[in-house]
């Protein structure tokens, strides 16, 4: 069982300039073999979070359970364990530079006393497991970045962890290397059951691959839940901002506009699973109501492999007619929710 509970967790740093409160009475809990996303701009306290949850930072109050066992309860022997049963990845790799892409994977299975011969054939294995056995005998200074980040993963699957821990692991990765790295990511979750937490501040990778999601700012977490609900019903500011932020998609090309030419006039979301329906129904709606409609932004996002649409709509300034709008396209599976000043620029 590798459930993580974590329960009113505190963590306050001291210095020089005063106290810094990093995580402010935090709760959540992470299903087994979830792909759970913890979210946020910098400083939100996602790091501290993610070192809390194996005692790498001592919280300063709350509890952290893994599979029911509170951490804290446990011996600086038993605690050992049980952080080899967790693996962790870093945006920087964090290889050892003077060693082989072979003998980096070897390490840790060294530190568990495992023989040299029994090491090699396991990190072999590894290797192959994320598509590097060819350069087994590299240094990292020869690879690219998303091949240094597949030894690092090698190298954290070494102890046969429960959980992974993914610390802005693709933040230094172009985009097409970030969808082969969170791809293997799904692959691994799905194969051996990994319960993986990624820690990011960008939405795309937890619409890509996370199932849940929490959204921090301030040492706190503002809202949690299922990533396809938060997406479709963001209630916090904080979510709508990343949302907003968020990127990338097959159709903005298509409809995209500048945001500098939105204009006055109040503004709806509307979200669709299925992208094709939206243009019939957005053109039946200004026909049946026989008034103008700006489309703002346009865009396909992918959310745990099912495509959404998203769409940004603007009625004409001093329009009556827009409550009925709203009705005319949830009675035909568009979900519209208003979207207000506070996210847009
Ligand atoms: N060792 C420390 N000593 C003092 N303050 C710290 C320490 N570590 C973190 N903080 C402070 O705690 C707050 C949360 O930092 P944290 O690194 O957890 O945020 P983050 O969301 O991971 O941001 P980033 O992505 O920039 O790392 C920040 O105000 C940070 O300055």
């Amino acid at each position: 069982m590798s459930e993580i509970m974590i329960e009113n967790l505190c963590k306050t740093f001291g210095s020089k300039d005063g106290r810094v409160d990093a995580l402010k009475e935090v709760s959540l809990t992470i299903g087994d073999g979830d792909i759970y996303g913890i979210i946020g701009m910098s400083g939100a306290g996602k790091s501290t979070l993610v070192r809390c949850m194996n005692f790498l930072e001592r919280p300063t109050g709350g509890r952290v359970l893994i599979g029911g066992r509170p951490l804290g309860s446990l011996s600086e022997r038993e605690l050992r364990r049980q952080r080899e049963r967790i693996g962790m990845i870093f945006q920087h790799f964090n290889l050892l530079m003077q060693k082989t892409v072979l003998e980096n994977v070897c390490f840790p299975l060294y530190i568990q006393g495992k023989r040299k011969k029994e090491a090699r054939k396991r990190a072999a294995e590894l290797l192959e497991l994320v598509g590097l056995e060819e350069r087994r005998k590299a240094y990292p200074s020869q690879l690219s970045g998303g091949q240094k980040q597949r030894v690092a993963i090698a190298r954290a699957l070494a102890s046969d962890p429960e959980i992974l821990l993914c610390d802005e692991a693709t933040s230094a990765l172009d985009p097409q290397t970030t969808s082969s790295i969170l791809e293997l990511l799904k692959d691994i979750n799905k194969r051996f059951g990994i319960t993986i937490v990624v820690i990011t501040h960008q939405m795309a990778v937890v619409r890509e691959i996370c199932t849940h999601v929490a959204v921090m700012k301030g040492g706190q977490v503002e809202e949690e839940g299922k990533v396809e609900d938060i997406f479709a019903h963001p209630r916090s500011a904080a979510a709508r901002e990343l949302i907003r932020s968020d990127r990338g998609g097959d159709m903005q090309e298509r409809y995209g506009r500048p945001e500098e030419e939105i204009r006055s006039g109040r503004r709806i979301r509307v979200v669709f699973s299925e992208n094709s329906a939206f243009e019939p129904v957005i053109a039946n709606m200004i026909l049946a109501f026989r008034e103008p409609v700006n489309i703002l932004r346009a865009d396909t996002k992918n959310i745990g492999g099912v495509a959404k649409g998203e769409m940004i709509l603007e009625f004409a300034p001093g329009s009556i007619n827009i409550e009925a709008m709203k009705t005319y396209m949830s009675h035909r599976g568009l979900e519209a929710e208003e979207v207000k000043e506070d996210v847009e620029q």
